[in-house]
Order: C-alpha cells, then structure tokens, then sequence
C-alpha cells in the first residue's frame, strides 16, 4: 500500500463525496437486506394459515402486508444502490481526470532527455492503462469493499439473531470461496498482462506498417509483412483462448460454491426445523436469500484485493515518473528581458546516451543583430549548438552566455519566449495551417498569419489549396511537400518576432531560387534579432556575417565568405564543388 499513499490527498479532495457514498451505500444495504426477512415473513404467514387455517382475509391482509414492504424496500435499496453509484464511481471518475493531469502537467515539465530514454508506448500506457487500474481502486474497490463489509456485518447480525448454529454451517463455505477466486483473479489478471502486452505489439507493428506503406509497396515486402503479421496474430489468437480457459472457471465455481452453501442451509436448517431447533420454516428461505447475497461480496474480496495489487503495481510505474525531477531546472522567477547577444566559450557536451560527444571546446561570439551561419559534415555538432542555445540540454563544461548572463542564470521560459526555432524535421500538427503557424504567436491576426508566410515564401502555395489557410494538415488532411513544410515552420517562426532566429538546416528541400528569395525576406524580418543558420550549402551562409565550419564537434575554419573562399580548406572545396553543380544545372 506504499505506494497508493501518493493517492491520499485525493481522498483528502473528495471526502465530502466519498463520506456522502459510504452513508448511502450503507443504506442500501441495508434496505437490501430488509427482502430476506420479508420474503422470510410471507412464507411463515403462508406457513401458518396451512397449519392454523388462518381466516382467509387476515391471511391476505398480512400476506398484502408483506409484499408492499417487500416492493417499498427493493425500491428504496435500488435508489440507495443507484446513489451510491453515482457518488463512488463518480469520485473514481474525478480522480481519473486529475492523475491524468497531474501526469501529463508532469510530462511538459521534464527536459527532453526524458523522452529519448522512455518510449512514447510506456508513456501513454501510464496515463491510460496505468491510471484506469488506479481507479478502479478508488472506484470499484471501495464499493465492493463498502458493500461487503456492510452486508456482512447486517447480514450476520440478523443471521445470527435468528439461528446462530445455522449461520455457522451457511458462512463456512464462503472463505474458500473468497481464497479460489482470489487466485483465479490473479491468474486472470497475468494472462490478461500477456494479452495486453501482445496487443500493444501488434497494433505498433501494425502502425509501422502502415506508416512506411510507401516503402512496402515499392520493395513489394507485403508477403514478408503479412507473414510476420500472421504470426503475431497466432500468438494473440491463443493467448487469448488461454485467458478465456482460466475466464470460463470463474462463474461456475461460484455457482459451485453457492450450490454448497445452498445445500448445507437446506439440509442443516430442514433438519434443525424438523427437531424444533428452528421454530419458523421461513427462516431456511431466508437463509438462503442470505446465502445467494452474500456470495458476490464474499468473491469480491477477492478480486478486491486483486484489484488493489495491480494499483498498487500501477501506481509505482506512476510514481516512478512523478518523482523525477526535470534535468533542466528555472532557476530565475523574476522575468528576464532576453536582448539576443551569444557566447560560447569552451563548451563540451556529451549525449549522455550515448556517451558521444558532439562539441569539444567550442568557442565563437555571435553580436546583437549579428547572423551566424555553421556549417560542417554531418554528425559535426551543429543542431547540438541550436539545442544548448535553447536549453534542451545543459552543457557539460564551458559557459554559454546571453546577453553576457550564463545561460542557466536566465529564466528558462523567457528564453525559449524569445527564440523562434525552425527544427530539421518540420513538424506540422493535424490543424489547418493558418493554425499551424500561428502557434507561433497565439493571438496573430490573419494579416500577420498572411505576411508571415509571404515572408516564408509560401503564401502562394497556399492560396493554391482550394481551402487556402483553412486546409486541413496531417494525417487526414493534405499531405505538404518537404519543402511546403520547412516554409510553414519557418513562417511559424517569424510571426513569433523573437530576438534569436534559430534556423536548422531549413531549406535543405527548397530549390535554390526559392531559397535565394526567402534569405532575402529572413534579412529584412531579422534586421535587429540574432540569427543562426545552420546550412550544407554556401549559398544559405554566404551572406553571414560570420561563418563557422565545425567538424567533429571543434572549430575547423572560421571568417566572412569572402575570406573563406580565399582560404584552402573544407569552405573552399564546398563552394567550388557547388558553383560547379549550379553550372551544370
Ligand atoms: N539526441 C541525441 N542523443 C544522442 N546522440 C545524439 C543526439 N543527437 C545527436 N547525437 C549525436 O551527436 C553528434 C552530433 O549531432 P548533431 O545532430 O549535432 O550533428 P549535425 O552536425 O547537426 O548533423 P546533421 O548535419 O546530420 O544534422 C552525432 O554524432 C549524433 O549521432
């Protein structure tokens, strides 16, 4: 239970509910239980006018009687039974919803270093899988425990009340069966694991699938997939029959169990009833309505404490994801004016994963308003240096400053505020595209929206869509070019009008007049803001202020394109092989 102490301040938030639930389900358990001894008392006046030969009219009246308390007292536990519903499950439901939160407020909080060590799987299962076993502790369990509990406790009283060695022989069955169903739980709950476990690869497999379909058509893998799909599914198929076998036990040992208990009230009050130590044969039909209401409380200690288990172990996987604290910490409250001025001085970082170090003492200088363009081969260390600037990792040695501050002395979110990133992989989410760029900039109007992707270079292609700005991007909506897609995000980014323009390799898929036009509109929006551009080609970095050529995470050549191109060395070699490329096309 250790590890469901972390739930206690929920049930802290909801005790008023949960407080109202227990009074209601007592209640209602205790109408139930008024229908035993009714049903008990309607045998007894029949038994009597049998023996006796009542009048027939004050048998009736009574008999009468009886049935309307029956029906007043079923009416009453059923509202009582539906209320109580209402509030346990209702709370079950409401702490759902804030561990959800409470979760996914946890998620955006830790650095990205978290999310290459886990895998989005696990982190979805602990949000959706995880927490629904963690409600039905808050939810079913407490219920069934409360149901249990009360009806155990009236139940007995009156049992016992009315013929206590009769009680004894009836409950005796009912801890095997609280223990048999217990283990089946267990058993049930670990091939279920199995099963689950088998659908989360099945439908990952099947997700790749359909995402790489353009490669599966043109190699014509399909007979290889569905293969590897089939024999995935066999394996699904049996598990599944395994946890149906162990499924089919459940109902008939219950019935099994509850047919001994039957038997025993039967025989053991009959032949009490016989030798006078029952005066009143109603009471064996009691018992057995006792006997028959029991018996699912009684099993559902079993599948309770089952239940609690798997909360338990829910919880823990929970817990290890709430307590990690984010590598990457604010440590400034107060809000800081973030100017644009950059400095590296001997910076080393290593990918703590993978223990590769992709900058090695790196230093330059970048001025306000200045532009700085990187080059290198790839796996140089130049989206390292996009990364640290905006404090997606911490370096391991070396001062980056900003604005002559170290980094890390800056409040965080102010400085991702004043940073407009435009990653190598273009990331579009499935929303219109006028709502794709304006996350840049919430509240931009759509002129702002229009001038940015004018500026962007690709308000033409929109307006080319038959919804213009409002077509729908992603997965159901229109597919963009590689190129379509840089610009959006770079048009994403230069609505943002931040101080630091971050640019990653962005025109890598738009043709060179086209690249030409954007760097002309990217020099006037970034007039006053610091710029990098991180490029494979000289014309991306030839109007830099200052260029940089890094290999191997170090420095290799530095300057201004016109003394680079004088100088022999890896600019050179790339300028004259790409003048020559340009002529021949
Ligand atoms: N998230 C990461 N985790 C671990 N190692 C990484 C990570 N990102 C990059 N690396 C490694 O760090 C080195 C530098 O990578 P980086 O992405 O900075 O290079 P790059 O110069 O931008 O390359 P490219 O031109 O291909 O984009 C590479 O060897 C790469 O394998």
């Amino acid at each position: 239970m250790k590890e469901l102490k972390r739930l206690n301040k929920y049930f802290k938030k909801y005790k008023y509910r949960l407080l109202l639930g227990v009074t209601i389900t007592i209640l209602a358990k205790v109408f139930a239980l008024f229908t035993p001894k009714l049903i008990g008392n309607s045998i007894n006046v029949v038994a009597k006018k049998l023996e006796e030969g009542d009048l027939y009219t004050t048998f009736k009246a009574d008999l009468g009687l009886n049935i309307l308390y029956l029906i007043g007292a079923a009416m009453v536990a059923g509202f009582f039974t539906f209320l109580m519903r209402q509030t346990i499950i209702n709370v079950s439901r409401y702490v759902e919803y804030d561990l959800k939160n409470e979760i996914y407020q946890q998620y955006q909080r830790l650095s990205l270093n978290f999310y290459k060590s886990n895998r989005t799987g696990d982190l979805m299962s602990r949000i959706t899988e995880d927490v629904s076993k963690v409600r039905m502790y808050f939810g079913p369990a407490i219920m069934y425990s409360l149901n249990m509990i009360t009806l155990f406790v009236v139940a007995l009283i009156y049992m016992l009340n009315k013929a206590p060695l009769l009680t004894l022989y009836t409950i005796l069955p009912l801890p095997i069966l609280s223990i048999s169903i217990y283990f089946l739980s267990k058993a049930i709950h670990k091939r279920s694991t199995l099963v689950q476990e088998n659908l989360s690869k099945l439908s990952a497999y099947t997700q790749e699938a359909f995402s790489g379909i353009s490669v599966i058509k043109a190699y014509t893998l399909e007979p290889r997939i569905n293969e590897s799909f089939n024999a995935i599914s066999v394996d699904q198929r049996q598990k599944y029959i395994n946890l149906t076998k162990i499924q089919a036990f459940f109902f008939p040992l219950m019935i099994l169990l509850i047919g001994v208990s039957n038997l025993l009230v039967i025989y053991i009050g009959g032949t009490q009833y016989i030798n006078g130590e029952i005066t009143e044969i109603g009471t064996i039909a009691e018992f057995i309505i006792y006997v028959n209401m029991l018996t699912w409380p009684v099993a559902a200690i079993g599948w309770v404490t089952s239940l609690v288990q798997e909360a338990e172990a829910s919880q823990k996987r929970i817990n290890s994801f709430l307590e990690l604290e984010p590598e990457i910490q604010n440590t400034v409250d107060e809000t800081t004016q973030i100017h644009g001025t950059i400095a590296f001085n001997n910076v080393t970082f290593t990918y703590p994963d993978t223990n590769i170090t992709a900058l090695n003492k790196l230093s330059f200088n970048i001025k306000l308003g200045e532009t700085l363009a990187i080059l290198g081969k790839t796996g140089s260390g130049k989206s390292t240096i996009l990364d640290l600037i905006g404090r997606l990792y911490d370096a391991d040695s070396g001062t980056i400053l900003i604005d002559d501050k170290p980094i890390d002395k800056l409040n965080l979110f102010n400085l991702r505020d004043s940073i407009g990133y435009v990653p190598q992989d273009a990331f579009l989410f499935s929303d219109t595209i006028k709502n794709n760029i304006r996350f840049g900039k919430e509240d931009a109007s759509d002129e702002q929206v229009i001038e940015a992707a004018k500026n962007a270079y690709v308000h033409e292609n929109i307006v080319g869509f038959s919804k213009d700005y409002d077509t729908i991007l992603g997965e159901r909506g229109l597919t963009l070019s590689g190129g379509q897609k840089q610009r959006i995000s770079i048009a994403r980014a230069i609505i943002k009008s931040p101080q630091i323009l971050l640019f990653d390799d962005c025109l890598s898929a738009v043709d060179t007049e086209t690249e030409e036009q954007i760097l002309k509109n990217l020099d006037k929006v970034s007039k006053s803001k610091t710029t990098i551009i991180v490029s494979h080609r000289i014309s991306s970095a030839k109007n830099a202020d200052q260029i940089i050529v890094l290999e191997d995470g170090k420095i290799i050549q530095e300057g201004n394109h016109v003394s680079l191109i004088n100088t022999e060395g890896y600019y050179k070699d790339l300028y004259l092989k790409q003048l020559s490329e340009k002529e021949i096309s």
